[in-house]
């Protein structure tokens, strides 16, 4: 099966915990041209906050997925294009790989298996609350994360391998290493992505960009250029590769 992630270029991460800027609206959120619409965060996050998030984008076209971080945040709603849902490859607890899932899968009366995809998380950024929480090793070398990379696509069949720096730019040289190990997987990339320039950069280390906290810090406008900054990068890589 092949997602739709495979003709995206940038993905909106909406944290349910956080507010938006002003008085921009989740009309705006849905209108910045992203190709998608992730919604999850790592800390004090609950169904109900993550219940408003759904229902506030519902009636928008944009595509929207869920993606929760413990079992217990888990919405069932046709308004869902999907799940998607992590499993962080260099965690120290293996709660955070399989364990998280198999407790999951446990208490649901019945998998929405069609809508239900994995993200092979590679957390980068030991500040990150999510490298915290997972007690992630983050201390990687490019060819470690070139090597993790592989092992999502070759070995465990990852459609979607996730470089995570979630807060802080990360190291383009390890991004592209994930990049070049990969065949068939979509890379996506996340972190400190906060203009048309770092989103351009990044861009062409990478399938997809995830742009996060920027909608919570700066606004839906400077989300709008880092859509324009993914998307010339990707364009020129798919003209200088034809
Ligand atoms: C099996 C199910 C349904 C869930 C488990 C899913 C797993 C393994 C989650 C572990 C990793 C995790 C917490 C992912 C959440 C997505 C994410 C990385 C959000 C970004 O979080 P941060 O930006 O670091 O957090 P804050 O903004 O909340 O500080
Ligand atoms: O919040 P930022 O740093 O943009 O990170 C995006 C995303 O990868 C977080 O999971
Ligand atoms: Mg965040």
């Amino acid at each position: 099966m092949t997602g739709p992630w495979t003709e995206w270029n940038h993905i909106l991460k909406v944290d349910p915990d956080k507010d938006l800027v002003g008085d921009e609206t989740f009309e705006d959120v849905c209108q910045t041209g992203t190709d998608a619409i992730e919604i999850g965060g790592t800390l004090d996050i609950t169904a109900d906050k993550m219940q408003r998030v759904v229902d506030a984008c519902a009636e928008y076209d944009v595509p929207l997925y869920q993606e929760p971080s413990n079992p217990g945040v888990v919405v069932d709603d046709d308004a869902l294009d999907g799940y998607l849902i992590p499993t962080v490859f260099n965690a120290k607890d293996a709660f955070w790989i399989t364990g998280a899932h198999k407790e999951w899968v446990r208490i649901e009366n019945g998998m929405d298996w069609d809508r239900t995809h994995t993200e092979a998380y590679i957390v980068l950024n030991p500040d990150a609350s999510v490298a915290q929480l997972t007690d992630a090793n983050c201390d990687l070398a490019v060819d470690d994360v070139a090597s993790y990379a592989a092992v999502a696509e070759r070995m465990f069949g990852q459609e979607i391998v996730y470089i995570e720096y979630s807060g802080t730019f990360g190291d383009t040289e390890k991004v592209h290493a994930a990049y070049d190990a990969l065949d068939e997987s979509t890379l996506f990339y996340g972190g400190g992505i906060h203009d048309y320039e770092s989103a351009y950069e990044m861009g062409s280390h990478t399938d997809v960009v995830v742009v996060g906290d920027l909608l919570h810090d700066e606004g839906v406008d400077a989300v709008r250029e880092t859509v324009e900054g993914a998307r010339d990068a990707m364009a020129e890589r798919a003209e200088a590769e034809r």
